[in-house]
């Protein structure tokens, strides 16, 4: 079973390859999805495709397990549901995790009483999947984890990598509404090196721009924005502008700049300057996964459609702070197909 859980597999081609075929085609389910919401109602919420996506494709790789998208049954509803409640969980703020002793009195977002709820939902639900898989001989149990660990490291691969690339694909869109001209270079680079063809993983490593893209978009919104000690001057730094940046000074970015360098940054910690996956011995497992997903479905979204404001509500890059920082408001978007 631990073969095929993405936390324990080895990264490289074989693990790309692997698992290429789900990402094609829960993206290809989506992109339907999409193109059926746009025709039906003039704009898109994309958030609510690209978390129902991304949790299939979780799904599929951590259970060999897929729900239909268009008719959510009770399991996959119950899914998404303690899923979002996880995320939110885990990124709020919990006074008794600074004073213990304040739990028994003060716990003004509930957090004690929501654990309570949800722990029971989490080990009923993943259990019965897990017994599903047995009963069907289709993967094999080492037991050198017991029930409740194999459950709790099997929870947190589909919660952890659920929202984290859905929210942050979400980014990568709203600035490409916000800024055309970045999305007209990707449209084009896509256009010169894949043609009609669809776009594969083998492709991605041969779309620097789209690359760029998505570590400007990881440098300006990260996901995991709680490691902003990487964002800690460590001594006064003197910028070419004449502007200083003193020592001990959280330096945030503001402007989405996908040409301005970064492009050989290795962001998945083996370079500090950026480091949106952490790095050493904790660094996240799902790096590879995470990117692979991110940079893929983002060709298959421009490749398919031209994405502009939605004029009645247009984009607002507002950030909230939960586990991940996502949009204050989910992004509306016009998702025009290039036919
Ligand atoms: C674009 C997508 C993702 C981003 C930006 C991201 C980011 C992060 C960050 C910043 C951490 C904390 C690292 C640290 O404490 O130094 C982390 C940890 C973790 N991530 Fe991810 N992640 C993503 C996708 C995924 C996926 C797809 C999975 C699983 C399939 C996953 C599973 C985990 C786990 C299990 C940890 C805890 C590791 C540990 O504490 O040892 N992540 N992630």
């Amino acid at each position: 079973m631990f073969s095929r859980a993405i936390g324990f597999a080895p990264s490289g081609d074989y693990w790309l390859l692997a698992h290429e075929p789900w990402r094609q085609l829960e993206c290809a389910e989506m992109v339907n999805a999409i193109a059926t919401e746009q025709a039906l109602q003039g704009f898109v919420l994309l958030r609510k495709h690209l978390q129902a996506a991304s949790l299939n494709n979780i799904m599929d790789i951590v259970f060999g397990k897929r729900y239909d998208l268009t008719e959510y049954d009770n399991e996959a509803k119950e899914l998404h549901e303690i899923v979002r409640e996880g995320f939110e969980l885990l990124g709020a703020f919990n006074w008794s995790d600074h004073l213990p002793w304040l739990k028994y009195f003060f716990d003004p977002f509930r957090i004690q009483e929501r654990c309570a709820v949800l722990v029971p939902r989490v080990k009923k639900l993943i259990k019965q999947i897990i017994m599903e898989n047995q009963n069907n001989n289709s993967f094999k149990v080492k037991r050198s984890l017991n029930e409740d660990d194999m459950v709790a490291v099997l929870w947190e691969m589909i919660f952890r990598g659920t929202d984290t690339t859905a929210l942050l694909i979400e980014w990568v869109m709203a600035e490409l509404v916000l800024n055309p001209q970045v999305q007209t270079k990707i449209k084009t680079e896509l256009d010169t090196l894949i043609g009609n063809k669809g776009v594969t993983d083998a492709d991605i490593p041969k779309l620097p721009y789209l690359n760029a893209v998505v570590k400007e978009t990881l440098r300006l919104h990260p996901p995991g924005p709680l490691l902003s000690w990487a964002r800690l001057s460590t001594a006064d730094v003197h910028l070419s502008n004449g502007m200083l940046i003193p020592a001990n000074t959280t330096a945030m970015p503001e402007r989405f700049l996908p040409s301005a360098g970064g492009v050989n940054v290795d962001v998945r910690g083996n370079d500090l300057r950026l480091a949106p996956f952490g790095a050493g011995i904790r660094v996240c497992p799902g790096k590879n996964l995470g990117l692979a997903t991110v940079s893929l479905w983002v060709a298959k979204l421009v490749h398919h459609f031209e994405w502009v404001q939605n004029r009645a509500q247009p984009v607002d890059l507002s950030e909230v702070l939960k586990l991940s920082s996502e949009m204050k408001k989910p992004s509306l978007c016009c998702g025009h197909s290039k036919g």
